[in-house]
Parts: C-alpha cells; structure tokens; sequence
C-alpha cells in the first residue's frame, strides 16, 4: 500500500507530512494510513501536468505511439488482476469475484482507448465543404489541456480508468483526485503508468479529503477540464468553480433509476434483474433500478417473489466464498441508508424485509437488502437516491401512466422496462428521459456505450467514443487559396 503522492512521474511525500485513516469496511478497522495531499501539492501536481501538456511530447505524439503506452497499462493491470482486486475489496467492500470484473474492465477499458487513439490518427482531419471556391477549409481534433478527475468511491479503480484511458488517448495529460474512502488502487495507478514508461507529469495522482485536494483542483486556474463523478451538491461546488474562469466539465452525478415491469413480462426474469438492478455492489450504484414499477396483475406475486429471493442473498465479507453482498462503505453510509429506510417507514411505505445488521456480521457495515412497497409518490425515499441495498415498488395501471411517474423525477440517469411486446419496449424506451435505457434487463455497462445522465444526473457523457470526445477540442483550419483582392476596402 502507496504512502505517497504521484506528481511528475515521482512518489512525492505531501509537503504539509499529512496522513489520513482508510479502514476495511467488513470490520471497521483501520488498514492503512493514505498520504494526504493539500493545496501546495495540488500545485505542483497541476504544473507538472501543465509542463507535460505545453512542453512534453504527449499531445504531440502520433495517437499509436500514444496507444502503446495505454496497451502497457492494460498489460500491467492484467498482470496485477488478482492483487488489484484484492485491495479493492479490502478498501471498498465488495464481493472477490466483483472485484476481479471490475479489474478486467479496467485493463479493457485501456485497450479500448488504445485502439481509439491509433483510429484519431486518420479521423482527426475532416475536409469542410465550403459554398466560397476562394476557401479550402478542415477541422482538426486536438487534445484539450490538462484534466482534473475528481472520482467516488464505488467502483474505485474502473471510475479512474474511465477518466485517465480517454484522456490519456486524447492527448490530455491529467491529475487524478480519487475518493478518500478508497484510495489505495487509484495510487497503484502510479506504479502502473511507471512500469508502462509513461513520460514523467502526464499522469499524476493525489489523495486527499475532498475540501483539502479536491477543491484546490476544481479551482486551480492550471486546469482546463473537469471530470466529476460524485454527488449532485459536489458536483454543484464544481460547477460553481468551473464557472470563475470557464472550464470545460463533464459531470456524472446521482440517479434515482426506475425500471418499468409490464404484465406480460416472465416473472422469474423479471425477479433476477431486479435483485442484480438494484442490489450489485450493495446498491452502491448510479444507476441502481431504485425505483421498480411493476403493473397492477403481476404486482403481488412479483413481490412475493422478490422478497422470497432477496431473504435468500448470501451477506459477507467479500473475500468470502459465495458472498453476493459485501459492507455498505462506510458507517456513515449504513447511517444514511438506516434513516432513509425510518423516513420511507414514517411516510407510509411498508419495509416487507431487510434494513437491518444481518447477525454474526455486526462489526462491519452490513444491511440485509431491504424491499419497500406502497412508497408515497412524494416520500423522500421515492423521490432521492439512497445509495443503498434498498428497493421501493409501486404499482402501475396503463402505459402512460408508467412512463409518467418514471419520468417524474430531478433525475435521469438510466432506466429499464421489461415486457414481452417488443413493439411497446421500444415505444416505452423513446419516452423514457433518461441517457441509458435497458430493455428486458437492467445494469449492463460496456465501454463502447455512451454512459451519462439527463435532467441533474449530469453533463457529458463517458465511455464509447463520446468519452474520447470529451477530452478533445475541435479547431477550425481556413486557407484562402485565391489571389485576388478580398475588396472590402479596395473597390
Ligand atoms: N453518475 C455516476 O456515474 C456516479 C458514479 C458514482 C457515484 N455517483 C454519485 O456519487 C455519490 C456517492 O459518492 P461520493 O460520496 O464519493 O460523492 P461526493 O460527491 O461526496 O464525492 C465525490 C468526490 O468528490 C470529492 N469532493 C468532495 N467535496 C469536494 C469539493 N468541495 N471539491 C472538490 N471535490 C470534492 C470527494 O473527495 C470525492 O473524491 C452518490 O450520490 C452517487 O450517486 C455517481
Ligand atoms: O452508475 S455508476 O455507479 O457510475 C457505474 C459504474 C460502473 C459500472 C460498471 O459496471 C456501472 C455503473
């Protein structure tokens, strides 16, 4: 485990010598001790990338010279898999084998921007046809500047790749700010751009509280972008900051996702992608299917089910064999879910199961996954996003009513709908206001897709070439290819 900063292609002690507690969520104890950067190594690292950027080969590299570094990150993750996803555990709680998928997808997400980046060498010209034969005109794509990337903690390493693999192919130079609550796989990224010969200062990676390491960074006047996934009042502060001297940002923020379930639908089907929708990495997901309705004839048996299976899910420390469902990520959070579950109860929902420290499990911040029906349209649970293993079923009767109440919400990361008349699947997709639809399944994730929200889920959008997008800026190149007179003055 790292105990120092990334700047400049060097481990860097902080200057301030401050440290901060990452504990195991599974026990609440305390596993390592993070170095925690302050504004004066927010600096450094911010020039370092600034130096990389205007004065480095980096964006002036060929997109293929640029992809081999990448591809030797990915190799590098490969290599390390079983290590990284250990630590992810030890740091964020979650299952092994989740762990190990989340790694895997890290390295693919590397050698899918690879391969986008030796692409951006024969698409990064355009000829722009002109109505004027005086002119010949062209668009380039050129990297954008240096990126900040300020990151949650729910998938820890895969939300650094899906920032530093576009920005990297692009030709940015970046410093990566992940969450304090799980640091320690976001600083192996350190070791990794070193064993891939990455030139000194175009990755640089700073751990620390978000007021001490992430506010210097969204303000520093160094910084040309802002990459934020987090919180919608985080990502307000960043917004807000961004504003001051006009930074290019992209946001992914909150959801509160609902999934549509039509009568004709299989039940048992139905069942399993709820459970997986809602309850995969303890609920600690944006686009989590928070919120399911379900039409009125299969409403009682589908919760029936439900409750039946989520009894069934086994809860333990995520090196356990079989564990489905890991801690929740810290006490805070336990305490966060807990009083969402006591609101919903005040407001009139009814909790069928769950909620509660499973036994024998009382050290770390474990929660049974909990089923709430009858959720008041205007309840807080309805309406915000716990981030949490807790679901909340309504019912509905006709289509429009359906697409109504799902698009009833601030807001509109993903949602899903499930029927078996692909005609209304399709009819119910286009109406639904949110940037990620799933159709007959709920949470699959691919880097080639666009990933993002509508309404205040967020700005941008990642992943797919769209992510390489975001670190890019286009130029116009206008050439006047005749000889006589422009005549604006000359008559
Ligand atoms: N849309 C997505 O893809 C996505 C993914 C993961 C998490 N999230 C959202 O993030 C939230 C949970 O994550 P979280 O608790 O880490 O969110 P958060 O907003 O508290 O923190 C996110 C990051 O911002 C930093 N930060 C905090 N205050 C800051 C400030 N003033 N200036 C700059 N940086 C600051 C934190 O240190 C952390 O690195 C949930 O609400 C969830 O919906 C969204
Ligand atoms: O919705 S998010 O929390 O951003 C998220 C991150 C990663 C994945 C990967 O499968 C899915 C959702």
């Amino acid at each position: 485990m790292r105990t120092q900063l990334f700047i400049d292609g060097r481990w860097t002690t902080p200057l301030e010598g401050g440290s901060f507690d990452v504990l195991d969520p599974a026990t609440g104890k305390v596993i390592h001790r993070a170095p925690a950067a302050t504004a004066v190594d927010v600096d450094a690292a911010v020039r370092a990338a600034r130096r990389a950027f205007d004065e480095g080969p980096w964006p002036r590299m060929k997109g293929a010279q640029r992809a081999r570094y990448l591809r030797a990150m990915a190799a590098s993750v490969r290599r390390r898999l079983e290590e990284l996803a250990t630590l992810e555990v030890l740091d964020n709680g979650k299952p092994l084998p989740e762990a190990r998928w989340d790694i895997g997808d890290v390295a693919g997400c590397f050698e899918y921007y690879a391969t986008l980046a030796e692409e951006l060498d024969n698409h990064d010209i355009e000829p722009i046809a002109l109505p004027d034969p005086r002119f010949v005109s062209k668009a380039v794509r050129e990297p954008l500047g240096v990126a900040g990337a300020i990151i949650p903690w729910n998938f820890p390493l895969l939300m650094a790749a899906w920032k530093v693999a576009p920005a990297l192919a692009a030709g940015c130079t970046m410093v990566l700010k992940p969450s304090e609550l799980t640091p320690l796989t976001a600083l192996e990224l350190g070791a990794i751009a070193q064993e891939a010969d990455l030139p000194a200062g175009v990755l640089n990676i700073v751990t620390g509280l978000g007021p001490d390491a992430g506010q210097p960074l969204s303000e520093h006047p160094g910084v040309d972008k802002l990459a934020f996934t987090g919180s919608v009042p985080t990502g307000a502060k960043i917004m807000a900051s961004a504003a001051r001297d006009i930074k290019n940002i992209s946001l992914e923020l909150g959801g509160k996702s609902p999934f549509l379930i039509f009568e004709d639908s299989d039940i048992e089907k139905a069942v399993e992608w709820i459970l997986f929708g809602i309850f995969w990495n303890q609920g600690q997901v944006c686009s989590a299917t928070s919120r399911v309705l379900v039409q009125d004839a299969l409403h009682d048996r589908l919760v029936a089910r439900l409750v039946e299976e989520a009894r069934k899910i086994k809860i333990a420390p995520g090196m356990t064999e079989g564990a489905l469902l890991g801690p929740l990520i810290s006490h805070g959070q336990f305490l966060k879910v807990r009083a969402a579950i006591d609101t919903a109860c005040t407001e009139g929902a009814k909790l069928l199961c769950g909620g509660v420290r499973p036994l024998g499990l009382e050290q770390g911040y474990f929660m049974e996954p909990a089923v709430l029906v009858d959720v008041p349209l205007d309840s807080q649970a309805w309406r915000e996003e716990i981030f949490g293993p807790v679901v909340c079923v309504r019912r509905f009767d006709t289509e429009a009513q359906a697409v109504a109440l799902a698009n009833d919400s601030r807001f509109g990361l993903a949602a899903a709908v499930m029927s078996s008349d692909d005609e209304r699947t399709e009819r119910v997709a286009s109406r639904l206001r949110a940037g990620i639809v799933w159709i007959n399944c709920s949470q699959p994730t691919f880097t080639e897709a666009p990933w993002g929200g509508y309404k205040q889920s967020g700005i941008g959008r990642e992943l797919g070439r769209w992510g390489l997008d975001n670190y890019l800026e286009t130029k116009q190149i206008t050439r006047l290819v005749d000889d006589k007179p422009w005549g604006w003055y000359i008559k």
